[in-house]
């Protein structure tokens, strides 16, 4: 007999064979019912126990158990499952459970008891089913003079796969599925803003932070929205990278610019593309550098830490000078308290997490904070460009062409405005006849008083530089 004749037969053989062990299974439970009155339990049991051996020898599936507690405790297996399937569930279930709390982003799916989830993982078939059973639980409560008692309910999830693919289900998949959950949980919860209390504790869980702006509404040169987005993507990307290398996984970001040019409005957009908390880090309230260091300690992963008009906040003076600061009472958080915070304490604890520091007056910072390799990236936000002014005139008069559009462009060339003024004029004429128009006088005028002026000795106003 040939080889494959061989083979084909063997096949044939052992289907034969297992699909006899699959029908006198099911026939068991028939068997069972049947027989249940006629035979006593300890002989049923038996033939039970036996037909589900022979079962368990020729079947090719496996299937793992997951409780949901183990012990007291949670298993963060189901945990990880119950969000993990969720996002499977609402395309492979006939039902699915909807919910959201108010701390969600979006919807979150669940799968009710009883339902079988399919999923694919590198082209290995997996099935997931919730099973709930009700149990009696220990002792009886009294309610209304009647002994009622408890039941709760015992959720576990079966998973089951074929059996050649356990190496990979325990080694990949279950590792897999945890990571994927964490990452769900973390793209669905609302980014909170944290802000200092006590002066050196964070507000608890801080307040959902619901400034709406976005990459999509913000208004900068759109190639360093390009860059800045990219960046950020490779950061988050980075966790191999840092770990390589050697480097704490953290960026640090400088925002510099006149007062309405969008450094506040930027941070919001990172954080809302990130997903991560903010913490709003006043320097001028905390008390010292240790306060300072419990403060950082208390963040947590995956967040922006923001300290707003560096220059200003705090006297940051040179680190020459700082023995006097030390003496001053009033004023204990120093430079030097700053930079180890950034380099030294932020380096080694945490991951994930950015720095960023906003300035009006970059020029009036010390070397020390600007050197390079402290922070990543320095980005100055300045007066509104034509790209700039065309998003805010798409995010709020909704068009993106217009016969005004050349002359503005003209005039923003010669005009420093900021996106902040912009908005306020396009806010002012949205429901005007003509927006633009009224923002074209708006530029005019600004051009005018750009120019310098005189009063001469008759008291005639004299333009020297601007339009005429
Ligand atoms: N680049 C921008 N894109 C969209 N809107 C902007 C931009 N810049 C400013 N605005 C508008 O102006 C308002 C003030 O801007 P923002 O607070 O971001 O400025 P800032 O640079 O942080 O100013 P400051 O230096 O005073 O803190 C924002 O709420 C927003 O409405
Ligand atoms: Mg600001």
């Amino acid at each position: 007999m040939s080889n494959s004749s061989q083979k084909r037969k063997i096949m044939s053989n052992s289907t034969a064979l297992i699909s006899a062990v699959a029908s006198l299974a099911a026939s068991a439970m028939l068997i069972r019912s049947i027989t249940r009155e006629f035979l006593p339990p300890e002989v049923l049991d038996f033939f039970s126990s036996q037909i589900h051996y022979l079962s368990r020898q020729f079947s090719s599936q496996l299937t793992i158990i997951i409780e949901e507690f183990q012990g007291v405790s949670r298993n963060q297996v189901f945990d990880a499952a119950e969000v993990y399937l969720g996002t499977k569930a609402t395309l492979s279930s006939l039902r699915v459970k909807a919910s959201k709390s108010e701390d969600d982003r979006k919807l979150a799916f669940s799968v009710d008891k009883d339902e079988e989830v399919c999923d694919d993982y590198e082209g290995v078939q997996v099935k997931w089913k919730l099973i709930c059973e009700m149990v009696e639980s220990y002792g009886t409560r009294h309610f209304n003079n009647m002994n009622a008692t408890l039941k709760s309910e015992v959720r576990s999830y079966e998973l089951s796969f074929h059996k050649k693919h356990k190496e990979m289900i325990f080694n990949s998949y279950l590792p897999y599925v945890l990571e994927r959950a964490k990452a769900i949980k973390q793209e669905n919860m609302a980014v909170r803003l944290h802000t200092i209390e006590y002066d050196c504790y964070w507000n608890g869980q801080g307040v959902i932070f619901g400034h709406p702006m976005t990459f999509e509404t913000l208004a900068i040169d759109a190639e360093l929205k390009r860059e800045l987005v990219s960046d950020l993507d490779n950061f988050v990307k980075g966790k191999e990278f840092y770990k390589r290398t050697g480097k704490a996984w953290k960026r640090g970001f400088l925002l510099y610019g006149p007062p309405g040019t969008g450094k506040s409005s930027l941070i919001a957009a990172m954080a809302n593309y990130l997903n991560y908390d903010i913490y709003d880090l006043d320097l001028t309230i905390v008390h010292d550098n240790k306060d300072l260091k419990n403060l950082i300690l208390g963040m947590s992963n995956r967040s922006i830490l923001v300290i707003e008009d560096i220059d200003c906040s705090i006297k940051l003076q040179n680190r020459e000078k700082e023995k006097e600061v030390d003496k001053d009472k009033d004023n204990k958080v120093t430079l030097s308290g700053l930079l180890n915070v950034i380099d030294g304490l932020w380096s080694c604890c945490g991951e994930e997490r950015i720095i960023i520091f906003t300035t009006n007056h970059k020029e009036r910072l010390d070397p020390a904070l600007l050197r390079p390799g402290r922070m990543d990236m320095h980005i100055h936000l300045s007066y509104c460009t034509f790209s700039a002014f065309k998003q805010l005139v798409l995010n709020y008069l909704g068009i993106s062409q217009h016969k005004l559009f050349e002359k503005i462009e003209g005039l923003l060339r010669e005009v420093s405005v900021t996106p902040a003024e912009i908005a306020g004029e396009l806010t002012k004429s949205a429901n005007t006849k003509e927006p633009l128009q009224d923002l074209v006088k708006f530029l005019h005028s600004k051009k005018m008083l750009k120019g310098d002026a005189m009063i001469d000795h008759n008291g005639n106003y004299h333009e020297l530089g601007g339009e005429k």
